[in-house]
């Protein structure tokens, strides 16, 4: 890790970068070491100085391949002509901005607004790896169904054509009174999760600036406000951790580490789940739109790619090796794509479910 840690600083001092993410953006096999890259440059706080003047050059013919949903519009508005669309949103980086504290990533009420327009029209979901019930005390819409802890917590519609009669589902009804099915897949893993919790807080407590997340199903370890110099530290923690915990791993968000149960279960199969579970089974009917920014939600825009329908839409100002086909720069955009949507939806959708 330190050598990786210095081997960034080399490329900033000789600007190499330039070499490095031509070959990257050339040749597959550099995906994973441009990642590993692009998470260590972030995971060291370290700014490339050259980067800030060739992203824009990046950005530019990297939009060539993924162009911004928004010139698109009109022509994905075209091609769901006889197809219901359905709207699928994360939360963290799509319908709220990173911020430096996870109990402060609010939405604005216009993003709310928005939503809520889209909702009318499209069944939505909101499909985020905090815990359900967090992410939902963030929207506050009851309009829209919801998918927490990385998609181990779904609460959706009841499914029309498959039974619901075990230990992983159970029915619930909303403040206004409607009834919802909950999915709970990983429910086996709770009593272990809770274990891990108590054991990480102490794994940690001599490290400064840790801030660990209790979303449910899973744990988010953030080391955004831990010094450069204690990130292995607390990395080499939570790997030991999982040593006595072989049904957990971990994976890597923005400036966070997640730990999560091995159940092969991730955002692409709530999206699964709940296209199954709206009646979308079959794919010449449907016309699903996912929207998101973090590597977490590939799952889901690789599983669109294979479906051969819909449009993963990457949130992303800066280029980055992706599965969607289409991207907006920020929050700011996603709100523009949305507000659109929402009066195409108020012009068009009736007659089109019709
Ligand atoms: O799937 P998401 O809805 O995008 O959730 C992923 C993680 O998002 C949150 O962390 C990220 O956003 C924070 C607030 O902007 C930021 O401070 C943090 O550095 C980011 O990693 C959330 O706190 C995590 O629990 C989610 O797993």
């Amino acid at each position: 890790m330190v050598l990786v840690g210095v081997a960034a600083k080399i490329y900033e001092a000789t600007g190499m970068e330039r070499w490095f993410l031509s070959l990257s953006r050339k040749y597959d096999s550099f995906e994973t070491i441009y990642k590993l890259r692009h998470d260590l440059l972030d995971a060291h706080h370290l700014t490339n100085p050259r980067e800030s003047t060739m992203v824009d050059e990046h950005y530019v013919s990297w939009l060539k391949e993924h162009p911004s949903a928004l010139s698109s519009f009109q022509r994905m508005m075209n091609a769901s002509k006889g197809k219901q669309i359905a709207i699928f949103l994360d939360y963290d980086g799509t319908l709220s901005p990173i911020v430096s504290d996870p109990e402060r990533a609010f939405m604005s009420d216009q993003m709310r607004a928005a939503v809520r327009d889209v909702s009318k029209h499209f069944p939505t979901a909101i499909i985020s790896g905090r815990s359900r019930e967090k992410v939902y005390n963030f929207v506050k819409l009851n309009e829209v169904y919801y998918s927490g802890s990385h998609g181990m917590d779904i609460m959706g519609p009841t499914p029309k054509n498959k039974s619901c009669d075990d230990n992983y589902h159970h029915k619930t009804v909303n403040e206004e009174g409607n009834e919802f099915i909950v999915f709970q897949p990983a429910k086996d893993f709770l009593p272990e999760i809770q274990q891990m919790l108590i054991e990480m807080n102490e794994r940690s407590k001599n490290i400064e600036g840790v801030a660990i997340e209790d979303n449910r199903f899973c744990l988010s370890v953030h080391y955004r406000h831990v010094k450069d110099e204690d990130y292995e530290r607390l990395e080499q923690q939570v790997e030991s951790m999982l040593v006595n915990h072989p049904e957990f791993h971990m994976t890597r968000g923005k400036k966070v580490l997640e730990i999560r149960p091995s159940i092969g279960w991730n955002k692409g199969h709530a999206l699964e789940y709940l296209l199954d579970t709206l009646g979308f089974d079959d794919s010449k009917n449907v016309l699903p739109i996912y929207i998101g920014d973090d590597t977490t939600d590939e799952d889901a825009f690789k599983v669109l790619r294979e479906r051969g329908e819909g449009y993963p839409i990457l949130v992303s100002s800066k280029p980055r090796k992706t599965m969607a086909f289409h991207s907006l720069r920020d929050p700011s955009e996603v709100l523009s794509f949305l507000t659109r949507l929402g009066r195409w939806g108020a012009g068009n959708a009736d007659s089109i479910q019709a």
